[in-house]
């Protein structure tokens, strides 16, 4: 995607070449408007030019307020006049002057008149000419936008700007919940976002791998460890381990408070509590608890036996992360973690707060009062009395340090908004360290709960089980089609992707900052606007390719002018949104206005088939009704792929070819 290559430059050509034939003179040039890029904004430049002299307004300005729509009854541009800002003139007679002068154009209708919207339709014939072949020759990048993420458009030279999406970030020996999934599959989607919009994107997963209890879980190995089991499954394992050694440390705990009522109860009546208190202090001496304070002081202290066992859990444990990441199409970079931040980094920012009297003693321990630039903050401690840090601390120190390595641009968080709290004192403290610059590169992108989650076994644990899960309902699915399901190459592979769309999509189809319910049922159904539904609408356009029998070369010589069923111009005015669905995205960060508009996109698409037969055509408009789904069946999949999915080629379903 180097704007600079010979490709792009003789694909420059080619458009142009191609929109003079359709009696536009030259690709035009604005900011924001990007002609090799998304065929809309030659629409836009072409009605600014046109516009201009009629309105009186400012180009750029008309240029900025010519909107995409969201249904297709709208118009596919919309001029909301009152954006034109101009003064003294009342926006309805100027709406209803604009469509009496609009030329003659060979790019769109007359306008239609909308109290003070202007809508544009586009010719049906030049919109196939200019859209399919710039679909065809896009292919797997058409909608995106490497340009946007250029640190200065004019000059490519001064390089692309860099994000970290910081992400999924779950706890080593605890259980993988709803909260870790969701980011999982929104940071996802938001690498995807910006890779397509030539940011340079680092992805970095931020582990809980630090802190008392990895030393309790390292005693919990040498109590109830197991090598084999740990190279099998290093996950459940260790979450084995720590589950039953955490049993034995409440349980001590308990003990202690049971014994310290007896003793008072002794005291009261004046007998010996020696005894007592001698048990009690051999559990604080040699009991779980302090045997983990032991063994974490040794971690801190960089003891090499504490350190390597750590590692060696952390290792392990990454491995099969990645392996369960790999099919959601999830790669990190940088397997950060709360264990990787430098304890100078963390006394650094320590000795800024105190020097600029940002932090206070407060009863032996450190704090610092946010109230005062707001109630909700409230005042946060960043070191324990014991001197230990926290959560909070090794952010401080994590923020900084991912500064100082990457010089990012912006980076991006997500994270519950459980933890909205937490990243607020976060980036406030930040700022009152003198670090402005760095918190306003800084964002939380948040989300709400998933309730009710559990496998078929019970409360869900880890990633995988509820993966397993949804795949094993998938193929259960799949298998009462049984003459289709003969088919299907790999039908145990096929029914594990389905089952990841199905959670995916079921994840996306709300605002981030909803809760849903985890329904198993819901998600893997074929009715409604599903997972399964955008793999079924895929996997049929591959059906219809591989009937079709033709070669995709041939398609560059189809006859668009063909396409002249209202169902064939819909689905083509539908499919030139796609890029300006990908900007749109860039401004929401919202998975699901990619996900409505493949929805919607899908059902025009089944509506169609009944009247746009490919097989049994006549030959000529065979071949352009196949290049028409080509450029759907591209559409669908870069969507898809934005959104973390893997479009699978062929598969069965219950209502198979109803639609
Ligand atoms: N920089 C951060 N604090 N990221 C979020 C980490 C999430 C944390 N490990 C948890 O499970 O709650």
């Amino acid at each position: 995607m180097n704007c600079a290559s010979a490709n792009h430059d003789q694909w420059v050509e080619e458009l142009t070449s191609n929109i003079k034939k359709l009696g536009i003179p030259d690709l035009p040039n604005f900011p924001n408007c990007y002609p090799a890029f998304n065929p809309v904004d030659i629409y836009r430049a072409h009605l600014t030019e046109y516009l201009a002299p009629i309105s009186g307004a400012e180009i750029n300005v008309i240029y900025n307020a010519i909107q995409w729509t969201t249904t297709l009854d709208k118009g596919d541009l919309i001029l909301p006049v009152p954006a034109l800002r101009l003064k003294g003139k009342k926006p309805d007679e100027t709406a209803k002057s604009i469509v009496e002068q609009f030329p003659e154009s060979p790019l769109v209708k007359k306008p239609e008149l909308d109290k003070t919207f202007v809508k544009f339709f586009f010719k049906p014939e030049p919109l196939a000419q200019l859209l399919v072949p710039f679909i065809l020759k896009k292919g797997i990048e058409y909608g995106f936008n490497p340009l946007n993420g250029l640190r200065d458009v004019s000059d490519p030279s001064k390089g692309r700007k860099k994000m970290i999406v910081e992400f999924s970030s779950p706890n080593i020996a605890k259980p993988f919940h709803a909260g870790h999934l969701r980011s999982t599959i929104i940071g996802g989607f938001l690498a995807h976002l910006y890779t397509g919009a030539g940011w340079d994107v680092v992805t970095m997963n931020y582990l809980g791998d630090w802190g008392k209890q990895y030393g309790l879980l390292a005693v919990g190995f040498q109590n109830f460890g197991d090598e084999d089991a740990l190279l099998q499954n290093p996950i459940g394992h260790l979450y084995d381990v720590y589950v039953k050694i955490n049993a034995i440390q409440r349980e001590e705990e308990y003990k202690v408070k049971r014994l310290r009522e007896e003793a008072k109860e002794l005291q009261a009546k004046n007998e010996n509590v020696v005894e007592k208190e001698a048990q009690i202090q051999d559990i604080l001496d040699n009991g779980i608890d302090e045997q983990a304070r032991k063994y974490f002081k040794r971690m801190v202290d960089g003891d090499q036996e504490a350190v390597n066992t750590w590692k060696r859990f952390r290792n392990l444990s990454i491995d099969k992360y990645k392996q369960t990441y790999a099919r959601l199409n999830i790669q990190f970079d940088d397997y950060s973690g709360e264990s990787q931040v430098k304890e100078e980094s963390m006394q650094d920012a320590a000795k800024t707060l105190a020097d600029q009297k940002v932090s206070e003693e407060s009863e032996g321990a450190v704090v610092v009062d946010l109230t005062k630039h707001s109630k909700k903050l409230g005042k946060a401690l960043v070191k324990k009395k014991d001197g230990t840090s926290l959560y909070l601390t090794r952010d401080i120190g994590a923020i900084t340090e991912r500064d100082e390595k990457y010089h990012f641009d912006r980076m991006i968080y997500v994270v519950a908004s459980q933890q909205d709290l937490h990243l607020a004192q976060l980036f406030k403290i930040v700022e009152m360290m003198g670090r402005k610059d760095l918190a306003d590169r800084c964002q939380h992108i948040n989300f709400g709960m998933v309730l009710g989650m559990s496998t078929r076994k019970g409360t869900a644990r880890f990633l995988d089980d509820i993966l397993r899960d949804v795949g094993e309902k998938m193929h259960d699915v799949m298998k009462t089609n049984q003459a289709k399901y003969e088919q299907v190459e790999d039908p145990g592979k096929t029914s594990d992707t389905l089952g990841i769309s199905a959670v995916m999509v079921q994840d996306m189809t709300g605002k981030r900052i909803n809760n849903y319910d985890f329904d198993m049922d819901r998600m893997c159904s074929f009715e409604g606007d599903t997972g399964p539904y955008l793999q079924y609408a895929h996997a049929r356009l591959c059906s219809i390719t591989r009937k079709a029998d033709l070669d995709p070369a041939e398609l560059t010589s189809a006859n668009l002018g063909l396409l002249t069923e209202p169902h064939a111009i819909d689905l083509l005015r539908s499919l030139a949104q796609w890029p300006d669905v990908f900007q749109n995205t860039l401004k929401t960060l919202e998975p699901v206005t990619v996900l409505t508009y493949l929805f919607k996109m899908s059902h025009a698409l089944s509506s169609s088939y009944d009247h746009l037969q490919v097989v049994g055509s006549e030959p000529e408009l065979k071949k352009a009704r196949f290049a028409l789904y080509t450029c759907a069946r591209q559409v669908l999949n870069n969507g898809m792929r934005l959104l973390g999915l893997t479009p699978v080629e062929r598969y069965v379903l219950e209502r198979m070819h109803k639609g």
